[in-house]
């Protein structure tokens, strides 16, 4: 390594490099090469099957990469497995429910932190985490009688409890109210003053709430990659949601 690559390296938390992530004959992600900085807020955007969830799921360890290499705070990471890759410092909300109806708030993002940490300190954990979901008031109440966005909220407090650096979400607005999604960007740019985060979303009034940089996926490989005005200004990326509304 020379010494510009060293400084290069500087500041950089996730790197991928030429990842690629086969099926049989379908080529899910093609060849991408990322790099997101410290504290960094990047949203992926792309059309349906461009290879957002691959490209997650390949991050988090539950695929491994056909080719390519990943590296987290200058360690390669790719192929790992998903415990090993949460413990070096990578969480994930997925769009899959992780909740139980009969647990109330508290007991969730308690089970969550004492994953990674001793009681005393969960204990101490939980407080802030509530705070940062802005559930204190419902910290009592079952998960099940909560409203669809409360639950997500939740589980973004699940993902925050385990101290990861970098955070993974999967469309953490899908299906919420105008009010909710508002909440959920106030949310997700408090915890971006200490965590990175890449989120993937199809909603582009939030994506204008909560990001700088838009990474545009398309057919598995990155078609463009700019800040939210230069993306949806872009012609490339209108055609490839053609029929669709983009801003
Ligand atoms: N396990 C799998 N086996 C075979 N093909 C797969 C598998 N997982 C994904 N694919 C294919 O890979 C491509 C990328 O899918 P992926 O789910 O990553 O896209 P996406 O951008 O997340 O889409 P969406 O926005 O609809 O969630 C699609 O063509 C999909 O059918």
């Amino acid at each position: 390594m020379t010494i510009q690559d060293t400084i290069a390296a500087d500041g950089i938390l996730l790197q991928t490099s030429n990842l690629t992530m086969r099926f049989g004959g379908v080529v899910a992600v093609s060849d991408v090469s990322l790099t997101l900085r410290e504290l960094e807020l990047r949203c992926l955007i792309g059309p349906n099957g461009a290879g957002k969830s691959t490209f997650f799921k390949m991050l988090t360890g539950q695929l491994k990469p056909s080719t390519g290499a990943i590296s987290f705070r200058g360690a390669p990471i790719a192929g790992d497995d998903p415990h090993a890759i949460a413990r070096r410092g990578i969480g994930i909300k997925t769009q899959v429910p992780n909740v139980f109806d009969g647990l109330s708030v508290r007991e969730h993002i308690w089970l969550a932190a004492r994953r990674q940490h001793l009681d005393r300190r969960a204990n101490d954990i939980v407080a802030s985490v509530l705070d940062r979901i802005r559930m204190t008031h419902l910290a009592g109440a079952q998960v099940g009688r909560l409203s669809h966005g409360q639950r997500q909220w939740v589980e973004i407090g699940m993902v925050i409890a385990g101290d990861p650096d970098l955070i993974l979400l999967d469309e953490p607005a899908a299906g919420m109210t105008h009010d909710e999604v508002l909440r959920t960007a106030e949310i997700i740019r408090d915890i971006n003053q200490t965590k990175a985060l890449i989120v993937v979303e199809h909603d582009m009034q939030f994506i204008r709430m909560i990001a700088k940089t838009v990474t545009v996926f398309n057919q598995g490989a990155v078609l463009v990659e700019n800040t939210v005005d230069a993306v949806l200004a872009d012609q490339r990326v209108r055609d490839v949601y053609l029929g669709k509304k983009v801003h």
